[in-house]
């Protein structure tokens, strides 16, 4: 596996290396000793699917709070999605920085996401499918977010926004006392 850091403190760009021969590939996700190895999560509680039928479609920003804050091991497994993650641990160099990747079926690459980030997506085709790893359970008193919108993080989308839950388009307007994180 490779690991690659970005501007956010703690948020790494994780590309499989995969084992090439006449059938095909072969490539680790994870592995709990090279991660170990990084001071990286390596207790993963669940693993979840979302799919989304629609390109244009957001959905985030999310986290949550202590004393549920959770790492996200996030890949697209079908189609295309522009990831967007902000950080909002006010102790960190990198506070209310935010980086945007292209995740697609194809590129081999993973998202790990420290806590204390908030992490949303558009789709950019159709019918796509995301698969994370969580390191905590889901612990919906503890989940919050930041609107798509909301111009602390002023998110500059692909595509116009074509579909967003309920929920997602009602978060408050972003206070940093709202989000206590260490
Ligand atoms: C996140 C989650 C949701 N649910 C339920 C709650 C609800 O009925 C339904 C849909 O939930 P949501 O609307 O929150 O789904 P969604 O908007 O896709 O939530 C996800 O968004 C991305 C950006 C993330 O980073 C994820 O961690 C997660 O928050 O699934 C679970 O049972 N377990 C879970 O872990």
């Amino acid at each position: 596996m490779i690991f690659e850091p970005t501007r956010i403190e703690g948020l790494w760009k994780i590309g499989i290396e995969r084992h090439i021969d006449n059938r095909g590939s072969f490539g680790r996700l994870f592995c709990r000793d090279e991660f170990s190895a990084r001071g990286l999560c390596a207790d993963f509680v669940q693993m979840n699917s979302s799919r989304t039928a629609r390109a244009g479609t957001v959905r985030g920003m999310h986290l949550q709070l202590p004393p549920h804050m959770e790492v996200k091991l996030v890949r697209c497994i079908r189609g295309a999605i522009e990831d967007v993650v902000c950080d909002l641990r006010s102790a960190s160099p990198s506070y209310l920085q935010k980086e945007s990747f292209v995740l697609d079926a194809d590129d081999d690459r993973l998202l790990y996401i420290p806590t204390g980030c908030a992490h949303g997506f558009q789709t950019l085709t159709d019918d796509v499918e995301v698969f994370y790893a969580m390191s905590h359970v889901f612990s919906p008193g503890s989940g919050t977010g930041i609107r798509f919108d909301d111009p602390a993080l002023n998110i500059v989308w692909p595509l116009p926004v074509t579909c967003i839950s309920q929920q997602d388009r009602t978060w408050p307007p972003y206070r940093a006392a709202a989000f206590s994180l260490p």
